[in-house]
């Protein structure tokens, strides 16, 4: 089982890290434009075997999409992360082409792969592997909700004083400043949230994970790499075990929710052939209106990308 990284960058390397050393492929190959950065860290994650014993063989190449070749599933980091003043949507110029290049050398060699898309605007990217690789929606999505849910969970884990383990969460819409925690549907070890910590409290975990982000681009002057790594190897062992897993994951919606022709992070089952199902939850009046605010701002970046290509 073979799983190619794109993006030997800091959420790729970490990516490619992540799946070897928990054995989740028994081969990565890591990617990258520039010459060496691949090769080098992918020799370094394969050094790391003895010590934390693992057998998953992990190779890198500079732009040699022929070893790509047979993966199950690719990983698509590549592109400029924020600095500091950016949002996500001014990264669309550069990364849109970079998106678009690399997924038609990697359905050169893989047709059959699922590709998870990581590069930001992240719901857009999506939309243009999609386009670029005329795979069904089910095996072109994005990685976003893992990461935003993540993000959610740490911060009520630590507000509550519980265990991370125990805090389940949905997160809907965009991966942006619009997207949709749902406290209605988030538990702590059964209990509903909204028993467990008062409205206000509440109310600034939300804000704070809209702009989880943002804020470790401003600690670090680029952005995250540990959680994003993590989160898109979560989905890569979901699709490569068929774990049936429900997450929330970034794919097209066609008619789910209302909403048709636009990628938003919706609850699904990911297994063997990527999106098994998009889950259709009863969103009240209030939520409704969110992810409908959520629609539009992802709409308006769908429309930049058909402007530029
Ligand atoms: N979806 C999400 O939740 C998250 C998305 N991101 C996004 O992921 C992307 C990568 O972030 P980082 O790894 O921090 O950036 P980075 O700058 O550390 O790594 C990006 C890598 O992509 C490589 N690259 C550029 N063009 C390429 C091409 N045509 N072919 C192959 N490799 C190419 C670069 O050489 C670099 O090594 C950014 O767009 C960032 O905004 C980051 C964190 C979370
Ligand atoms: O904030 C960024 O630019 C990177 C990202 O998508 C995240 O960490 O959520």
């Amino acid at each position: 089982m073979k799983v190619t990284v794109v993006g030997a960058g800091n959420v790729g390397a970490t990516c490619a890290d992540v799946l070897a050393y928990r054995e989740i492929a028994n081969e990565v190959i890591l990617v990258d434009i520039k010459e060496g950065v691949a090769e080098g860290k992918a020799l370094d994650v394969w050094q790391k075997a003895p010590i934390n014993l693992y057998d998953t063989k992990t190779t890198g190449v500079t732009n040699d999409y022929s070893k790509t070749a047979g993966s199950e599933v690719v990983v698509i980091t590549s592109g400029l992360p924020r600095k500091p003043g950016m949002t996500r949507d001014d990264l669309i110029e550069t990364n849109a082409g970079i998106v678009k290049s690399v997924t038609e050398q990697i359905i050169k060699y893989s047709p059959d792969a699922t590709i998870v898309i990581v590069s930001n605007p992240l719901d857009v990217m999506t939309y243009q592997a999609h386009i670029s690789s005329k795979n069904s929606r089910n095996k072109v999505i994005g990685m976003a909700g893992i990461l935003d849910t993540a993000r959610y969970r740490a911060f009520l884990a630590e507000e509550l004083n519980v265990s991370p383990k125990d805090i389940q969460a949905v997160l809907m819409g965009g991966h942006g400043d619009t997207m949709v925690p749902l406290p209605r549907y988030t538990t702590v070890g059964g209990i509903p949230v909204t028993e467990m910590i008062a409205k206000d409290k509440l109310d600034a975990i939300i804000e704070r994970t809209k702009f989880g982000g943002g804020e470790l681009v401003k600690l670090m002057g680029t952005s995250a790499w540990y959680a994003p790594g993590s989160a898109a190897a979560q989905m890569v062992e979901a699709i490569v075990k068929d774990q049936r897993r429900v997450f929330p994951v970034c794919v097209k919606l066609e008619g789910e929710y209302g909403i048709d022709d636009c990628y938003l992070g919706v609850p699904v089952i990911l297994g063997k052939n990527g999106v098994e199902k998009v889950i259709e939850l009863d969103l009240n009046e209030d939520e409704k209106a969110l992810l409908e605010d959520s629609r539009q701002h992802v709409k308006e970046v769908m429309s930049v990308l058909d402007r530029l290509s």
